[in-house]
């Protein structure tokens, strides 16, 4: 089966390579396939002819997102429709990656699929649009949503921590956002268990959205305690971490209280649930500090 991911430098594209070694992958990026670009979307998907695509590729950046909201819709909102535009009229499926932050973040238990969406920023707001346009493009999809992606590549959370902590005796980090961390290896695990499944069925759980994210969940101050804990084993930097408010840590974008997933719907279709997030965060950060 020949998958092609886009999104070639991204976090979960790369743990795809990874995770995905021996199986035919190929990876479309800039500048070559470009979200904004629609021509080039829909002549990538048509000259690699792939039998399925992964759709890794988005506008990520959630503070910039506010001062750029229209190449954030273009990117993340409209692309997702001409991707699945492009793939039905090939006849194949496409898994979409969406995000926890189509939420709004009220309550304190973790959202389902069929929660309310109500995003309160403009890259949920893009990362949402985008469901709908893959939604309504005719192509057969999953959209799996996650959460707080960290690994051993590009950006993330737990890389800007061990950073900042080689020139900072102490860290003010919000506790007051809770959600489920992941890393992108075991995202790249779990698409590949679709991808295997509908090998064997290729309707089984189709047209569905799904949340697979870190198993347990925690808020950034505990989380960047856990990697200075799960560092000090390799020798990493320490690093005292206080606890504040989002008040206290003003961003241009505000992120969602609680942006929990329930992963339960994932794990009773394709038969596999994340590791708990502190297992995976030890690995990464073993890998980083190795
Ligand atoms: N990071 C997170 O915490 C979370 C991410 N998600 C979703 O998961 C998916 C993967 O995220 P992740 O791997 O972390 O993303 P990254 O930010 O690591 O990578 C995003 C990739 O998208 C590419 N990209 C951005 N704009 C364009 C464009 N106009 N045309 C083509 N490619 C473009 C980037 O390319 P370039 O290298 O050229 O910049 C980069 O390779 C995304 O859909 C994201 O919304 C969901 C939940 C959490
Ligand atoms: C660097 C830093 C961040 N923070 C806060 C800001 C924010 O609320 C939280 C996490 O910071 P980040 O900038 O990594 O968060 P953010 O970019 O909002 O992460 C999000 O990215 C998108 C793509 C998603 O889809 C989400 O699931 C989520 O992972 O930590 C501090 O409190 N102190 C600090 O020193």
């Amino acid at each position: 089966m020949k998958i092609l991911v886009t999104g070639r430098e991204g976090q979960v594209a790369r743990s795809l390579a990874q995770q995905g070694a021996g199986r035919d992958l190929v990876f479309a990026g800039r500048p070559e396939f470009d979200l904004a670009d629609g021509d080039s979307i829909a002549r990538t998907i048509a000259k690699v002819h792939p039998d399925l695509v992964i759709s890794a590729a988005a506008y990520t950046a959630v503070d910039q997102a506010e001062d750029e909201p229209d190449l954030a819709m273009a990117i993340n909102g409209e692309a997702p429709g001409l991707i699945g535009r492009a793939a039905a009229a090939i006849g194949v499926p496409v898994i979409h990656l969406s995000t926890d932050y189509v939420f709004d973040g009220s309550g304190d238990r973790p959202w389902r699929e069929d929660d309310p969406t109500q995003p309160i920023g403009m890259y949920g707001k893009s990362k949402l649009a985008g469901e709908q346009a893959l939604a309504a493009s005719g192509a057969s999809y999953a959209i799996v949503r996650s959460a707080w992606i960290y690994s051993p590549f590009g950006s993330n959370f737990v890389k800007t921590m061990l950073r900042l902590a080689e020139t900072r005796d102490t860290l003010g980090i919000v506790s007051d956002q809770h959600g489920n961390p992941t890393s992108a290896l075991d995202i790249a695990d779990a698409l590949l268990a679709v991808v295997d499944r509908w090998q064997e069925n290729p309707r089984h759980g189709i047209d569905q959205v799904y949340h697979f994210a870190g198993t347990g969940a925690t808020d950034w101050a505990t989380f960047a305690r856990a990697i200075f804990a799960a560092g000090a084993v390799h020798g990493g930097p320490d690093c005292d971490v206080e606890s504040i408010t989002s008040a206290q840590y003003p961003t241009r974008a505000t992120r969602p209280a609680n942006s929990r997933l329930d992963c339960t719907k994932f794990e009773r279709t394709f038969g596999l649930k994340s590791p708990p997030w502190q297992t995976s965060l030890e690995k990464v950060v073993g890998t980083l500090l190795a």
